[in-house]
Order: structure tokens, then sequence, then C-alpha cells
């Protein structure tokens, strides 16, 4: 394993240059990996495994058949490597546990009851595990349990394999029954797709995941695009402006230069009036959310968020539901006003930059 520096704290991570694909597919030579579900992560994780050399199962209810037929469509045959999710468990020694974290409760009893000894069951996410008391996951002594979660959408774990990009994911090892149950954890993270796989624990990934993806990630990214938005519409500010002024800068300019060399970079590339506002108004900002991050840590920690998915998500009429309110989101004004935008922007050709001149520099930061 590699020590990086991560700003003054040395953490071990696991490069694909040192735990290779070819050491992957010699680890997992004998394995039959059993992908269940093939909903978002699914497919990310078994098109990634098939196109890397694995062999590769697929376990989905033909009651979605809009998930059994997308498995179809990506060339997974019914019998041959496409089964219902029981069959798909008993062909398989890899199990990767690929459902819903709601439907991950349901299905279990008959997950259970088809694993072989020497088995590894295998999750992207700490849920099933760490709430147990909730789910009932407690898998048997002589099966693995694993987890690789990619951080990032299921699509992007695909999108970025074609690239060549790939995208990071943090394992951990829950029970190693076999003595294998951290190389078979390793190998399945880069035979994924993984850039680099960070070690964590079970418990620490599922806390860090819920509190994430409902923060900053999801939640609050949501939250605080429609509140500046209805500010600045309330004042007579045109959609197209408020629009602008809150996604379309920071998606298609300003969060690229996050991405490319950090928070200071960006602020570089500024004007100083914005600059100077920005770092002034920052502490107001934390300020006023850090009570709300607070209580979101603690409502993860005191289990009421893997209570309230587990109720709502586990329900009959989710998808009703859910469905409603994603409508509702893409039929507001202001995501209306989204769509108009994208549409607008200029497909041009890419300029060549005369001999001799700097194209893409940037003020410097620090
Ligand atoms: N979505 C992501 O990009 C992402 C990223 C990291 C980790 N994860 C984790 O990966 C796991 C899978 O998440 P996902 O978002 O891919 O799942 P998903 O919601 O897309 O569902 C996956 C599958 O579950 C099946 N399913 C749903 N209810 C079922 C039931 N009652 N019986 C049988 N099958 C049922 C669906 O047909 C689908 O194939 C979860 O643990 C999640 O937390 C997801
Ligand atoms: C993609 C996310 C948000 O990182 C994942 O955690 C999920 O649950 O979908
Ligand atoms: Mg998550
Ligand atoms: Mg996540």
């Amino acid at each position: 394993m590699a020590v990086i520096d991560f700003g003054g704290t040395k953490e071990t991570v696991v490069m694909r240059k040192e735990f290779t694909l070819a050491k992957a597919r010699k680890t997992l030579k004998k394995e039959t990996i059993a992908i269940i579900g093939y909903g978002v992560q699914g497919p990310a994780q078994a098109l990634n495994l098939r196109d890397n050399g694995f062999n590769v199962i697929v376990g989905q209810s033909k009651k979605f058949m809009t998930d059994w037929n997308r498995a179809k469509r990506d060339g997974f045959k019914p019998g041959e490597t496409l089964f219902e999710i029981e069959e798909a468990v008993q062909k398989g020694t890899i199990i990767q546990y690929l459902l819903s974290d709601a439907a991950q409760k349901a299905c279990w009893p008959m997950i259970k009851k088809n694993l072989s000894a020497g088995d590894a069951l295998y999750f992207s996410h700490g849920f099933s595990i760490v709430y147990n008391d909730l789910t009932k996951v407690v898998p048997p002594e002589d099966v693995d349990v694993i987890m690789v979660a990619p951080k990032g959408s299921g699509l992007n774990v695909r999108r970025n394999f074609l690239s060549g990009a790939g995208i990071n994911s943090s394992f951990a090892v829950y029970q190693d029954a076999t003595g294998r149950a951290e190389e078979r954890c390793m190998a399945i993270g880069i035979g994924i797709g993984s850039g680099y796989l960070f070690p964590t624990t079970f418990e620490k990934e599922v806390t860090s995941d819920l509190v994430g993806e409902r923060g900053i990630l999801m939640g609050a990214l949501a939250g605080v695009m429609e509140a500046q938005y209805d500010v600045l519409r309330k004042n007579g500010h045109s959609p197209s402006e408020a629009f602008n002024e809150t996604v379309e800068e920071l998606t298609q300019s300003l969060i690229r230069l996050v991405d490319e060399k950090g928070m200071d970079w960006m602020f570089s590339n500024c004007s100083a009036t914005a600059q100077r506002g920005a770092l002034d108004w920052a502490p107001k900002f934390k300020k006023a959310t850090m009570p709300v991050f607070r209580d979101l840590y603690k409502a993860v920690k005191t289990k009421d968020e893997a209570k309230r998915v587990l109720r709502i998500c586990g329900a009959k009429n989710y998808k009703e539901r859910l469905d409603k309110e994603l409508k509702a989101i893409h039929d507001s004004e202001m995501w209306q006003a989204g769509a108009a935008s994208r549409a607008l922007r200029p497909k041009g050709k890419k300029k060549e930059i005369a001999k001799g001149t700097k194209g893409v520099g940037g003020r410097a930061g620090n």
C-alpha cells in the first residue's frame, strides 16, 4: 500500500499499479462473480468486471422487468449469464449484493439460504451490516464479508472506466472466513475500475456516506441552490439570470476550477471584488449551516436516518412517491430554466492556439 500525506495526516491507499489488474485476475481466476441487482451500481460493476475479463453473472428479479431487460440488452443471456436472484446466488462464489438497501433487508432470508461455505458476500455500502439490528442481515460465519464502496454514482463508475479515469472507492473486510477476504476484496475493487482504494470500516463508510449524500453532495446542494434562486427571483431577477448566477456558472466554470486545483485556485481566478465578498461571506454560511450538519450527523449516528430509509424506501408505493417528488423538481421553474440554459450552450469547434501563446494559464494561488 502507498502511504499518502492527506493534508498532514498519513494514510495508506491501494493503487492500481500496486494491485494490478493482472493480479486481480489471478486472485479471482476460479471465482464466479454474481451481481445481484441491475439498478445503478449493478450494471456499472458488472460491465466493468466483464470488460476486465472476469467471470460475471447477473441475478435480477423478473418482477422488475425494466432492469431484467436492460441486463439482456447489455449482453447477459437468460439461463447462461442472467438468472433469477436465487439461482445466481447458488451459482456465484462472490455474491455482490447490489439491491437497494431496503430491498437487501427484504431479500436477505432468500440470499442467506443459498450461500455456501467459502463464498464471499460483498456490499457497496455498510448499511445492511452496520444496522443489522434493523435489517437482520447477519451472515453465516463461514463466508467472507467484504465491501468496496465506489465514491460516486454508478453512472460515473462506468463512464470513468470507459474514459480511463476510474473512480476512488473505499474498502473494508468485516469477516474473514477463508483467509482470502482481503485479497478478494482488493481484487474486486480493482476489477470494477477503482482508480485507488482507501481503507475504511463498514461503520465509518456508512456514517460518512449517509452524511455526505444528505449534506453537500446532494441535500445541501439542492437546498442552498433553491434558496438563492428564490431570493433572486423574489427580488425581480429573471429566471435565466437567477439560474445562471446559481447553477450554470457553477457547473460550467467555477466548480471546474475547484476540481482542477482547489478552492484557492478558483478564488485566485475571480475578481478582487468576488474574492473579497466570498471570503467574507463564507464564514457566515459556515456558521449558519454548522447546526444543520451537526443535526444531520446526529440523526445518522442515532440510526434515525437508517430507520427512515428502511420504513419509507421499503414501502409498497415508494416508487410512485419518488417519481412524484423528482417530477416536481424537474417541472419547477428553476430546473426548467436549467433545461433552457443547457440547450443554449454552444457546441463550437476546439480552437487552435497560436504558436508561442499560452492558452490556458491561470493566475496562481499559493
Ligand atoms: N447508486 C449508486 O450509484 C451507489 C453508489 C455507491 C453505493 N451504492 C450502494 O450500492 C447498493 C445498490 O444501490 P443501487 O442504487 O444500485 O440500487 P437500486 O436502487 O438501483 O436497486 C438495485 C436493484 O434492486 C432491485 N430491487 C429493488 N427492490 C427489490 C425487491 N424488493 N426484490 C428484488 N429486487 C429488488 C431493482 O430491480 C434493481 O435491480 C446499495 O447498497 C447502495 O447504497 C449505490
Ligand atoms: C452516489 C452516492 C451519493 O455517493 C452514493 O452514496 C449513493 O448512495 O448513491
Ligand atoms: Mg450512499
Ligand atoms: Mg456515496
